[in-house]
């Protein structure tokens, strides 16, 4: 399991003579590897992620998984959204069973639910109505419909801002540990500075109007990250600093933006941790970087 993902210089307009949504987009994510995005609202983000899904097609340049151009999308690269979508006339099981039929994977389907239920830590809701489940019970349903698939790559758009922070935290340190034991890719769009800190490998800043990468950060953090350790805070200080050069980069900069940011996180005052985006993953990459 796990695929790697090459963002293979997308450009982007929704209409032929609109301006770029996105413009000359690269970038290389390993296979198991987690990547989170953060940029200003109307940066291109969920646009990217549609396309990483293959639900739509980007003006110029391709997205390839594991050496294949995406054109459709696939049952093992899965998106999960705000909303977890699940069916209220079907029980918990009958949710989580439903990848698994719409993919045929269907040999011991039982087993394997029962097997996903526990993973999510939902053994005893499986006769439960998701609209009688908490708002993270939900998550966590949707979470275990995706997982039972045995997914290559999992495409986080902001899964966890609609619930509380407890919950929130919880479900960001199970993701990842998941997602990490099963080698999945994961990209993830998130507003929280601390999500993508907590979940990511690689943090990508973009900027917008066009959406562009504007930087790249390495977050060179043992697993389970906790948001009170020094380093870590080290590391908001800095992915801070970027957010905020990107947004006062912007043609029309939107400094309500970064304080949207910037007041989602405990600010302690450390020097910045950086790290060369060329040296991401050992590899050259043509982003511009953004100090
Ligand atoms: N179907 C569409 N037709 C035309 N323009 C669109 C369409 N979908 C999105 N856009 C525009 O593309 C840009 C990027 O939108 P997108 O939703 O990808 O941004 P985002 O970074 O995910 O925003 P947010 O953080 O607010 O969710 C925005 O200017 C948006 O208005």
């Amino acid at each position: 399991m796990g695929a790697s993902i090459q963002i293979n210089g997308i450009t982007h307009r929704f209409s032929g003579k609109g301006p770029n949504v996105l413009e000359n987009l690269v970038f290389d994510m390993a296979a198991g590897r987690s990547t989170a995005l953060i940029g200003e609202s109307g940066c291109g983000k969920s646009t990217l992620l549609h396309m990483l899904a293959g639900l739509m097609l980007p003006t110029e340049g391709c997205v390839r998984i594991n050496g294949q151009q995406v054109t459709k999308p696939h049952p093992e690269w899965n998106m999960m959204f705000q909303r977890p979508g699940l069916y209220p006339w079907l029980n918990v099981r009958q949710n989580v069973a439903l990848g698994l039929q719409f993919t045929g994977k269907t040999e011991a389907l039982a087993q394997r639910v029962d097997e996903m239920l526990a993973l999510v830590g939902l053994s005893d809701k499986g006769a439960a109505r998701p609209q009688d489940l908490s708002g993270g019970q939900q998550q966590r349903v949707a979470l275990a419909r995706s997982l039972a698939v045995e997914p290559d790559v999992i495409l986080l758009d902001e899964p966890f801002s609609a619930l509380d922070a407890f919950t929130r935290r919880n479900l960001q340190l199970e993701v990842r540990h998941i997602a990490r034991e099963k080698n999945i890719t994961l990209v993830l769009v998130t507003h929280d500075i601390d999500e993508a800190l907590t979940m990511g490998d690689s943090v990508v800043v973009m900027g917008r109007n066009p959406g562009t990468f504007q930087s790249v950060m390495n977050i060179d953090l043992a697993y389970p990250r906790n948001p009170i350790d020094p380093k870590f805070a080290k590391l908001r200080e800095d992915l801070m600093a970027r957010f905020k050069h990107s947004v006062e980069g912007q043609p029309q900069a939107r400094q309500t933006s970064f304080d949207a940011i910037a007041n989602n996180t405990n600010k302690i005052k450390t020097p910045a941790h950086e790290r060369p985006l060329d040296q991401n993953n050992g590899r050259s990459s043509s982003l511009p970087l953004n100090r």
